[in-house]
């Protein structure tokens, strides 16, 4: 932490996190949305996010994994699948970051053949690089975009560690 680089403080992801409420709310205030947080790397987002959403909206989690606390992605690991009901409903789904975009596609994908009416998506962070699984997938809501390093905090670890930070660091050399 002490030799990181501080890429965005907080008042500026704090700032970010406020328009992504307001582009939200003016898509889906009148769709009875269930809003799904994508453990663990999406808590804080989440959280900062839907004090923000001054509509009705049921809340859950769902959890799925590709890095489980290394800096390399593998396999989509599904610890948690949702366990609300959104069959023909309008689903939220909030993460961190979308990297290579393997994590959000495969949950949309989940969702949709699940039964969503409609699913968006929200990230605090969109990686900018070519590696994209789908260089066509964009995300719909969109805090901040990130230069391709590795990051930590607002819920983004490294090896486990510094979720907790106010801000978003990149690891030296990463
Ligand atoms: O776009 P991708 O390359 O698929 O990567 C993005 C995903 O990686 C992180 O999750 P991770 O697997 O690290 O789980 P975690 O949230 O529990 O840390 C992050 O929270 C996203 O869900
Ligand atoms: N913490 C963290 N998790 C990720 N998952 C995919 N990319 C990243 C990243 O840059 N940082």
């Amino acid at each position: 932490m002490n030799e990181a680089d501080c890429l965005h403080s907080q008042a500026e992801v704090d700032a970010c996190i406020g328009r992504v409420a307001e582009e939200i709310t003016a898509v889906l205030h009148d769709c009875n949305p269930v809003v799904f947080c994508v453990m663990n790397g999406g808590l804080i987002f989440a959280g900062q996010l839907l004090t923000r959403l001054n509509f009705p909206l049921e809340q859950s989690y769902l959890h799925a994994t590709r890095y489980r606390n290394e800096t390399r992605g593998g396999d989509l690991f599904w610890k948690a699948k949702p366990e609300v009901s959104f069959i023909d409903r309008d689903v939220l789904i909030v993460d961190d970051i979308l990297d290579e975009g393997h994590t959000l596609m495969a949950i949309i994908d989940f969702c949709k053949h699940a039964g969503a009416r409609n699913v968006h998506t929200a990230v605090l962070l969109d990686k900018q690089h070519e590696r994209k699984a789908d260089p066509s997938f964009k995300a719909d809501f969109v805090g901040i975009e990130c230069e391709d390093r590795y990051v930590f905090g607002y819920g983004m670890d490294y090896k486990g560690y510094w979720r907790n930070a106010a801000g978003i660091y990149a690891v030296k050399g990463m």
